[in-house]
């Protein structure tokens, strides 16, 4: 993480209190042409020393009162920078090496699913689960040292597992670690778990692996207090952390971080508080204990993040409101994680959003104005990329990002993305559409995608086009690498368009009567009158309709007929990024 010295520089900030100068260098990565600027800690102690003192004087507001700052563009600044640091520094420490992995089926939850379904298809296996958690695991950072796993009929209260798991996999650490500790090796001292764990739960765990493992040097220096944090369940939101580009992603995950260590309060803040001065001077009341202290800074904290994340979101609104006027179309990519849904974005508008081999690369929704090439009836839609769905989420997690689903429910229409080179696909696509009902956008027109064929064998690929010719809803088959079946997607989203209901303001002369009862069943009527040229109608009708009715048009909102002339289109090229923009 050194800087080269030559490229360093070197930049004060003030506090937004504005009494402790801090200072922090910044450096261009030399190497890389546009990579973003690092952040570099000179002292993170006193830099962290600094940004809780600016929580707790934040605490003496009350509720409204936060809501009511208004900052400058300065000070807005200065806590974004502090945001970021606090970021870095979550991104550089909150990472242990290496973990063992507990993997847990809970056979009650299946029962209780045959009860509602009658079967139990959608419900994943204890083998599908652990292969995602190993993934997970490697996004995240961590060296996989163990597994072990277990099926339980019941979940044990105290230790999730039963006991005699517990001293499984106190043995399963204890060598891991003598074979580590041969090699020369850190220790391994994280247990992931395959389940949501209750604080209670998590803290019994910690306590009976703590023991033998982790042990009194938990208690170590400063900054191991945080880097051994035990990380059970909290994966996820590494990962999350790692990837947030935005603010908003940002805060969110802070957020998250926040509220995932309310009720299992760990040592965290404790280290800070010993930073800053004998007795904590400006941190601890009178009569507080540590643990309300650390209790009333992460309430506090948490208080100023949702205020801050409310007002980001009212600006995503008011743009959103903006695009809605525009009357173009919004169709809202969604699908589980590492689908490929920022590929096909890119592929379709070369816009060069992020798109890796890793889980959760995209946090926050982009949204592009785009020309589908191809496309008839409309000459352009709105595309807005969405963060992965996963099974299992931690709930608070699932909390954390409902705002940003907020953009897949304003859509017209949904692009669903499978990737159908997953074996398990079809699991996949359930847990995604059932979080697509639980956020109430499960009636709105979908478009299946099954993405990826080119990594199938031949057959297989014919099959799933064949399935999605024949599939009652939209459905189609592509590769959004090799651009094949492009075309076909372009098609289907226009057939799902047209199905849609756009506002139309219409004179209909009075020899076109059936019309207006045609209006009456597939759409809706808001005014009607009858003129002397003909009958008024302002109401809702299928795009198509629209279309059709153009010529009665009086100010038809959001639709036009241009017919497109560009007829061959290199989506091959396009999917190699090497189309040009006619
Ligand atoms: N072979 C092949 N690989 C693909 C295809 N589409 C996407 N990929 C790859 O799949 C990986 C994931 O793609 P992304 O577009 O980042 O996936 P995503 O759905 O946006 O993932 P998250 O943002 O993490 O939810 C990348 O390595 C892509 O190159 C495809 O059609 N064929
Ligand atoms: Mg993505």
């Amino acid at each position: 993480f050194a800087p080269p010295p030559s490229s360093s520089r070197h930049r004060t900030i003030r506090t937004v209190e504005g009494t402790t100068p801090g200072s922090i260098s910044l450096f261009d990565d030399a190497d890389q042409e546009g990579a973003p600027l690092a952040i570099l800690f000179e002292d993170v102690e006193s830099e962290l020393d600094e940004l809780t003192r600016g929580v707790d004087r934040e605490e003496e507001r009350t509720v409204s009162q936060v809501e009511n700052v208004a900052l400058t563009d300065e000070e807005d600044r200065i806590l974004t920078d502090q945001e970021d640091r606090l970021f870095q520094y979550i991104n550089n420490t909150v990472r242990v090496e290496s973990c063992i992995l507990v993997g847990v089926e809970d056979l009650s939850l299946a029962r209780k699913a045959r009860k509602v379904t009658g079967d139990d298809f959608g419900s994943w296996t204890l083998e599908e689960s652990m292969v995602e958690m190993r993934e997970l695991i490697q996004t995240a950072g961590l060296a996989l040292k163990g597994e072990i796993t277990q099926r339980l009929q019941e979940v044990n209260p105290r230790t999730y597992i039963g006991s005699g798991k517990v001293d499984e996999a106190k043995q399963l650490l204890a060598t891991i670690n003598d074979e580590l500790e041969r090699r020369g090796e850190g220790e391994c001292c994280t247990v992931v778990f395959d389940a949501e764990l209750y604080p209670g739960q998590q803290k019994a765990l910690e306590n009976a692996f703590n023991k033998k493992v982790i042990d009194n040097d938990f208690l170590g220096s400063d900054q191991e207090d945080v880097v051994k944090l035990p990380v059970t369940y909290s994966g996820h939101l590494d990962i999350f952390a790692q990837h947030a580009k935005t603010r908003e992603g940002k805060l969110q995950v802070d957020l998250a971080l926040h509220e995932y260590r309310k009720p299992r309060l760990t040592r965290m803040w404790t280290h800070l508080e010993r930073q800053s001065g004998s007795g904590g001077v400006g941190l601890r009341g009178p009569g507080e204990t540590q643990l309300e202290v650390d209790k009333r800074i992460l309430r506090d904290r948490i208080l100023v993040l949702k205020a801050k994340i409310d007002d980001v979101q009212k600006q995503r609104d008011l743009h959103r409101r903006g695009r809605k006027k525009g009357g173009l179309p919004v169709l809202a990519l969604v699908g589980y994680t590492n689908a490929g849904k920022s590929t096909l974005l890119n592929c379709l508008t070369r816009a060069g959003i992020l798109a890796e081999n890793i889980l959760f690369a995209t946090l926050d929704p982009t949204t592009r104005r785009v020309k589908l090439p191809g496309y008839k009836t409309h000459p352009e839609v709105l595309l807005t990329d969405t963060v992965g769905f996963i099974q299992k989420l931690p709930t608070q997690l699932v909390a954390a990002f409902r705002a940003t689903l907020e953009e897949v429910k304003e859509a017209d229409v949904l692009i669903h993305i499978i990737d159908v080179a997953n074996p398990t696909w079809r699991k996949q696509e359930e847990s995604v559409t059932s979080v697509l009902n639980e956020i109430g956008a499960g009636s709105k027109p979908i478009v299946r995608v099954f993405n990826k064929l080119d990594l199938l064998e031949p057959e297989d690929a014919e099959m799933l086009k064949y399935e999605a010719a024949c599939a009652e809803d939209f459905s189609v088959g592509i590769s959004s690498k090799t651009g094949e079946g492009l075309g076909d997607f372009v098609a289907v989203v226009e057939d799902a368009l047209s199905g849609l209901l756009v506002p139309v303001e219409l004179e209909l002369p009075y020899s076109c009567g059936d019309v207006v009862n045609t209006i009456h069943e597939v759409g809706s009527i808001e005014t009607i009158d009858y003129r002397e040229n003909g009958t008024y109608v302002v109401g809702r009708v299928p795009r198509s309709l629209a279309m059709k009715l153009e010529r009665y048009n009086v100010a038809l909102v959001g639709a036009s007929s241009k017919e497109d002339s560009e007829s061959e289109i290199d989506w091959a090229a396009i999917g190699r990024g090497r189309h040009t923009a006619k």
